[in-house]
């Protein structure tokens, strides 16, 4: 019995999804987490109006912030164009590790760029490092407590264009509260919330969709 959850989620993958299908990866971990163990992925509830939003964006740049084992970068992937560049920041090694093995596995490790490391040491490197210029889509599920300054950083950096589209999870639960106040109370943007559940759970939670308005 592997020591840790993320290993344990990692096998029944392996051993469940069919090699190279995206949605089956999605849907093995789904299983897992709603039958086996809990673990803090996006869900299918949630991440089907994630879907939604990346498809209506259609991203030519998309970052993600929390990679976690990587559920909602597997989601993302399969929607995005040809050619499109997807960075995932993810703080915690052990996690990187996971999900570089789950992308690999799902057949989309082409399309993304996991950046192992805190959001506030890599944000500030995107443009010399990374070589990108501004983000169509973000989605920030990493840590409550980093949505606004994160964002903030996003803008000073320079990597937020009109029309960059934000979606935060949790605003709810564990809550983002902070967040919520700056950016409906921001003019530069533009909110929309789209009330869901906790991932697996009955606990109402939210996204919140946040469009700059430059
Ligand atoms: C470690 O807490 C796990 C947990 C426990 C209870 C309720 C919610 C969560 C939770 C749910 C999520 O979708 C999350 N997404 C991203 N970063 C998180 O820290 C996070 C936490
Ligand atoms: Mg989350």
């Amino acid at each position: 019995m592997p020591q840790i959850k993320e290993q344990r989620i990692l096998d029944y993958v392996l051993q469940n999804a069919v090699k190279g299908d995206p949605q089956s990866v999605v849907d093995a971990i789904d299983k897992y987490c709603s039958e086996k163990e809990w673990a803090m992925n996006v869900g299918n509830e949630k991440g089907l109006i994630l879907d939604k939003i990346v498809s209506e964006t259609n991203p030519s740049t998309a970052l993600e912030l929390g990679t976690y084992c990587g559920y909602s970068g597997v989601r993302i992937a399969q929607l995005l164009k040809p050619g499109a560049c997807f960075l995932t920041v993810e703080k915690n090694p052990v996690h990187a590790a996971i999900a570089k093995q789950i992308f690999e596995f799902a057949g989309v490790q082409e399309k993304i760029k996991i950046l192992e490391g805190s959001s506030e040491e890599i944000i500030p490197q995107l443009k010399s490092k990374h070589k990108v210029n501004t983000f169509d889509f973000i989605f920030i599920d990493h840590w409550s407590d980093r949505y606004t300054p994160d964002t903030k950083l996003l803008e000073e950096c320079g990597l937020l264009k009109q029309g960059s589209v934000l979606l935060a999870d949790n605003v709810i639960y564990p809550g983002a509260p902070d967040f919520l106040q700056y950016v409906r109370n921001c003019s530069r943007y533009e909110c929309t919330n789209y009330p869901s559940h906790l991932e697996y759970m009955d606990k109402e939670d939210a996204l919140e969709k946040a469009v700059f308005k430059g």
